[in-house]
């Protein structure tokens, strides 16, 4: 792939109105500064990437909290092939990690024959990160040729018919944090990235939700697969008995601290998106209750989990790629 091109997308090319300037330094709620990254800073990441790795990755794959730590131990070699790893430190205007269970870096390789990038760690608005910061490795990837986003988190059951161990496929999302005006698209627009006002009603992709319940099936673990509807709040704090039991009566079936900001710039750029959650705790929705919700514990259900998780996620790749292949004969 030819280093990219700042004045073409999709081929055609761009009005110079569509190139917006974003203001080259934000300040957070903690009066912390923040470096805006324009379209052509981005594209220097996305060049920088390129010029490390020979892999052209078409899907790119989010770990949640405890999911990423099992990319790179014995078995992965099994799952990303030929993997070729950048540490986030490395990256030019790139974040790093700070949570415990999110290793730091980008692996590139191939999930069977399909070509991927995973985020081994995400970062979180807790973190101290703007949601536009905690999202721009969404953008990079799109700049890197990845047309499909699988983001996987770690989440709180809320809904009664939840286990923990139980996967999630997020079938809908309710943006709490947006409802307060925190949006990853906040800002002014540059719309070779998409247009100021993406639609949202369609973001989890109906063809692949399907999919992922058909592959649930010939895994056998369809007892384990739920579907339902996720919600994204800033943490770093658990959710008290009052919040989960308003969060339930909205509709959330689960409930974490990422994803909904990715999907939302993953859709902006027109990526297709599958998402799930490993439902790693019991919401505590009663005072009666002594248990409390904590992070070794998500830890603990990730590893737990992590064979069927890694088992699932290939067999995904290879039919989500498939999918698209049939889109565009
Ligand atoms: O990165 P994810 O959303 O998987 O992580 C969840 C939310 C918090 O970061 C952490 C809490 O244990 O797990
Ligand atoms: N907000 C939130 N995030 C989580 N991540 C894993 N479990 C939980 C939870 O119970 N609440």
């Amino acid at each position: 792939m030819a280093p990219i091109n700042v004045d073409v997308v999709n081929d055609s090319k761009v009005a110079p109105t569509a190139k917006k300037a974003l203001p080259e330094v934000e300040t957070d709620s903690n009066g912390q500064e923040h470096k805006r990254y324009s379209y052509e800073t981005l594209v220097e990441t996305a060049n920088f990437l390129l010029s490390k790795t020979s892999v052209r990755p078409t899907i790119g794959v989010i770990c949640g909290s405890g999911m990423g730590s099992y990319w790179n131990e014995g078995s992965l070699a099994e799952t990303i092939t030929d993997a070729q790893c950048v540490p986030y430190e490395e990256i030019p205007n790139f974040p790093v990690s700070t949570v415990e269970g999110h290793h730091g870096r980008l692996v590139f390789g191939h999930l069977g024959d399909v070509p991927v990038v995973a985020m081994q760690g995400r970062f979180h608005y807790y973190e101290g990160y703007p949601l536009w910061k905690c999202c721009l490795p969404v953008r990079v990837m799109k700049l890197l040729g990845v047309q499909t986003l699988i983001a996987t988190n770690a989440a709180g059951g809320l809904n009664p018919n939840y286990k923990i161990g139980d996967i999630m496929i997020v079938k809908d999302h309710i943006n709490m944090m947006g409802f307060a005006g925190n949006n990853p698209l906040h800002g002014p627009n540059d719309e070779r990235f998409g247009p100021r006002f993406p639609p949202m009603n369609k973001a989890y992709r109906f063809e692949y939700r399907k999919i992922a319940k058909e592959v649930a099936k010939e895994l056998n673990i369809e007892n384990i697969v739920k579907e339902g509807v996720y919600t994204c709040l800033g943490g770093p704090n658990f959710e008290t008995v009052a919040e989960l039991n308003m969060l339930k009566m909205v509709g959330v079936d689960a409930v974490g601290m990422s994803t909904v900001h990715e999907v939302i710039t993953a859709r902006h750029c027109d990526m297709n998106v599958f998402a799930m959650s490993l439902i790693t705790n019991e919401c505590v929705t009663s005072y009666d209750l002594d248990a409390e919700a904590n992070h070794e514990e998500v830890l603990d259900v990730g590893r737990m989990r992590q064979d069927i998780l890694r088992k699932f996620v290939k067999q995904l790749a290879d039919r989500f790629a498939k999918a698209k292949a049939n889109e565009n004969p």
